[in-house]
């Protein structure tokens, strides 16, 4: 893991970025009636193991701090060692990955997976303590596992993130190691990861280059936008240590023209985690986001709940009609419930009629009800009834009889005997 940063400095943080340098991010949300409804934003950061992510996210946390306005934190992380900042919820108290390992007979990768699934089926539990601070946070921030795979590409992580993103506004900031993303293959590679991200979780998405400090984006953000500059460094690069040669170099041509389109509708901002250059235009980006995730993306999840609603509602009536079907009940008005009952009413009265109709399901009546129905009618109402009462009277009886004996069974005994059995 890494060190920890130097305290916030908010000052000495600017840098080359596309993301316009606007004004200082509003902090929640406001209606769109005007009236100001707080709804703080989801950072998902997702990136390679030692990317920066948690030193990102230490980076971003003082820097809200010292703003005033600390941020809630989850860690979805259950392999991290060291976390220079708390947690307001850390899987690592739910779930140990080392036990599960253990007791599922894992390696890390799966220990760690596994791990996350268990805490997945929590994740109404997690939503809910988050949607309770909504009101008091302006920022949500999300660090996700340093494989990034197991979150990217499992049940589990699609399962968190389309929850996160249908409660609150989300934005996934993907992190990348610039200085090491300085050849043109290794570049292609992240952006290419980042898309199919962008593409799987559908959410807005944020380039952000960590370590400039170290190595500048610039570079990065030329070749997003100047196909032409990339062409030459790739040919630059041509037969070098990356070994892109021939094949590969037109393959990543074409890959470039591929993504145009991709980086048009991205946002890149450069960031360090460790000197705090760099934040305003994360946060700028993020606000654009957001405002992205209102206009373009809520809709879509509105959409998309209303559709799952209505199938789910199509669902139900096909299952009453099927009960309906089975209980011989028709739709039309006045043949509900009580219509059976009254038609049924009228076949127990007609002997003959209605014999082997089961009103409660698609099965004939069995036999016994069967014999009930032959003798049915056989005697006068009176002497029927007669009939019933006597033996009312004689099963009240045993009754009592059978309690006067159970009192002569001491109290101590029963305890024993269940005590034994227990
Ligand atoms: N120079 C420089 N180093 C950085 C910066 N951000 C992170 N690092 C270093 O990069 C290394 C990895 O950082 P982490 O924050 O642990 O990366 P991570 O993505 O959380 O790593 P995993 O948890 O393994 O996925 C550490 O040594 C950090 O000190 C930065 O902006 N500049």
């Amino acid at each position: 893991m890494s060190a920890m940063p130097t305290p916030a400095d908010s000052s000495a943080e600017a840098g080359p970025s596309r993301a316009p340098p606007a004004a200082a991010p509003p902090v929640g949300a406001a209606g769109a009636d005007g009236e100001a409804k707080k709804q703080p934003v989801v950072i998902l950061c997702i990136g390679m193991a030692g990317s920066g992510k948690t030193t990102l996210l230490q980076r971003l946390n003082s820097h809200l701090h010292s703003k005033g306005s600390p941020p809630y934190i989850l860690n979805l992380d259950p392999a991290v060692t060291h976390m220079p900042y708390s947690a307001n919820i850390d899987i690592r108290d739910t779930v140990d990955y080392k036990e599960v390992m253990k007791q599922y007979n894992l390696g890390p990768n799966g220990g760690i997976l596994t791990a996350l699934n268990l805490f997945t089926t929590k994740f109404d539990q997690v939503l809910g303590y988050v949607e309770k601070r909504a009101e008091t946070v302006d920022y949500i921030l999300v660090d996700t596992p340093g494989q990034i795979e197991i979150f990217t590409w499992s049940a589990s992580g699609a399962i968190i993130t389309d929850a996160i993103a249908s409660t609150l506004p989300t934005v996934v900031a993907y992190i990348i190691d610039t200085p090491r993303t300085t050849s043109p293959a290794t570049f292609m590679s992240n952006m290419l990861y980042a898309c199919s991200i962008m593409y799987k979780t559908r959410l807005p998405f944020l380039l952000v280059f960590n370590k400039i400090d170290v190595e500048p984006h610039d570079f990065a953000l030329e070749w997003m936008t100047d196909f032409e500059a990339y062409q030459a460094a790739l040919a630059g690069a041509g037969g070098g240590e990356d070994g892109e040669s021939g094949y590969m170099n037109s393959l990543m041509g074409s890959m470039c023209l591929v993504l145009e389109e991709f980086y048009n509708n991205l946002k890149a901002v450069g960031v360090s985690a460790m000197t705090g250059q760099g934040m305003r235009e994360f946060f700028a980006a993020v606000e654009e986001s957001r405002k992205e995730w209102e206009t373009d993306y809520k809709p879509e999840l509105d959409r998309l709940a209303a559709e799952r609603e209505s199938k789910a509602a199509d669902e139900k009536k096909k299952h009453l009609e099927r009960l309906m079907k089975d209980m011989n009940m028709s739709d039309a008005p006045g043949a509900g419930a009580g219509a059976a009952a009254r038609s049924r009413g009228g076949q127990m009265g007609e002997k003959g009629k209605g014999r082997g109709d089961n009103p409660f399901g698609p099965y004939a009546r069995n036999e016994r009800e069967d014999r009930y129905l032959d003798d049915e009618g056989s005697g006068t109402d009176e002497e029927e009834e007669d009939r019933i009462r006597r033996q009312e009277e004689d099963e009240e009886e045993a009754e009592h009889a059978e309690i006067f004996d159970s009192r002569d069974v001491p109290a101590a005994d029963t305890a024993i005997s269940y005590g034994s059995q227990l």
